[in-house]
């Protein structure tokens, strides 16, 4: 993607949430961009700060701050424009897919009179086109009966259903930008295919770029170009999915990997399953934040966070394995991109 504009460049980003036992730091310096028209998977276990991410793109952080960093979009700072401006960026430049489409849809209205709401709150549009239009996108994102259907509501549909009708929500005014939060989390693993074979055809024919959040890297192999990985508020590895699935180099990756074995995937590539929990944001752990779970953390490890290494075009990864300085070649661990790194960590496993 290199050598085309982002249309999102987030950069630094720093979230923060006041609490009862002090303020926690949801989202620590964290960068990344999309590009028009490519999905950008951002993966991690519960508590990684996916979700946050999303929602300070979209202005909707509720009792959060943006304490740092920007979200360009296009020209603008997403964390500067005031509230009227986001509000017609929402919907109209950038749209949302949230995890339960049952607490996203309004009860009392018919889906139909839904779909025309959004049009017209971000477009000047007749409300019989309006009408004409949502009964389209009904009909785009595969649900039956389209005309009928548009009477009904939400409660009259399946779990897949009125997740197919936030999808037409979300489409209504053509966004640039989607982003969907788990989208297919709350839905059985063959309805889960079919959103998601439904999410992939709207976005080659609209053109659409998707910020897909998810803790399923099976999903990510399925829908995504490019993947951050976050731990605790941090990106950890970031890079193209084939390359990061194939090859993962940072041992979070691989210790999430291992919990999909895929004929896709490499068995070299795997580890036995993530052991321990994310750490509370309150008490996150000294040094590299995943240190007291990782199978190969060394010395270094619990007393110096390490940085995101630039271990190849495109391609970062936070972890004191590709340290190239004195310091680091001393362990015998310099890890680079492609099979030299992997060989290289198996080789320097901690002991
Ligand atoms: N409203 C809030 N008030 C206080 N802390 C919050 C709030 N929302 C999120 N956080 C903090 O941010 C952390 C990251 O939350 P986030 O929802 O982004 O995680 P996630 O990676 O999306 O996980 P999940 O898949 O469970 O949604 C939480 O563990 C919590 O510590």
């Amino acid at each position: 993607m290199t050598g085309t504009v982002p249309l999102l460049e987030v950069t630094n980003l720093r979230v923060r949430f006041p609490t009862r036992q002090g303020p926690v730091e949801a989202v620590s310096d964290v960068s990344f961009d999309v590009h028009p028209g490519e999905t950008v998977a951002v993966v991690g276990e519960s508590g990684s700060g996916k979700s946050v991410t999303a929602l300070a793109v979209m202005g909707l952080l509720d009792s959060g701050r943006v304490e740092g960093g920007s979200i360009r979009y296009r020209d603008e700072d997403l964390a500067s424009v005031g509230t009227k401006r986001m509000r017609e960026i929402r919907g109209e430049e950038i749209a949302m897919v949230f995890q339960n489409p049952m607490t996203a849809l309004d009860p009392l209205y018919t889906v139909g009179n839904q779909i025309v709401e959004a049009i017209r709150l971000h477009r000047e549009t007749g409300r019989k086109e309006a009408q004409q239009r949502a009964v389209d996108l009904l009909r785009e994102v595969g649900l039956p009966d389209p005309e009928r259907r548009a009477r009904s509501y939400p409660h009259e549909l399946s779990g897949g259903q009125q997740q197919r009708v936030m999808i037409a929500i979300a489409l209504a005014c053509n966004p640039s930008l989607l982003i969907a939060d788990e989208p297919t989390t709350a839905l059985d693993v063959t309805v889960e295919a079919q959103i998601l074979r439904l999410m992939r055809t709207l976005q080659r024919d609209h053109g659409t770029a998707m910020l897909f959040i998810t803790h399923d890297m099976g999903v990510v192999a399925e829908m995504a170009d490019r993947v951050v990985v976050m731990y605790a508020g941090k990106v950890v590895e970031q890079g193209r999915v084939e390359d990061v699935l194939n090859d993962p180099q940072n041992p979070y990756t691989r210790a999430l990997l291992a919990s999909i074995p895929s004929p896709t995937i490499s068995r070299d590539a795997l580890m036995p399953a993530i052991r321990g929990a994310v750490p509370s944001l309150l008490e996150t752990p000294s040094g590299c934040r995943f240190h007291p779970r990782c199978p190969e953390a060394f010395d270094r490890c619990p007393t110096e966070e390490p940085p995101l290494f630039d271990i190849a075009a495109g391609r970062d990864s936070r972890c004191w394995l590709h340290d190239r300085t004195p310091a680091g070649a001393v362990r015998g661990r310099a890890a680079g991109p492609s099979g030299e790194g992997a060989s290289a960590l198996g080789v320097g496993r901690a002991g």
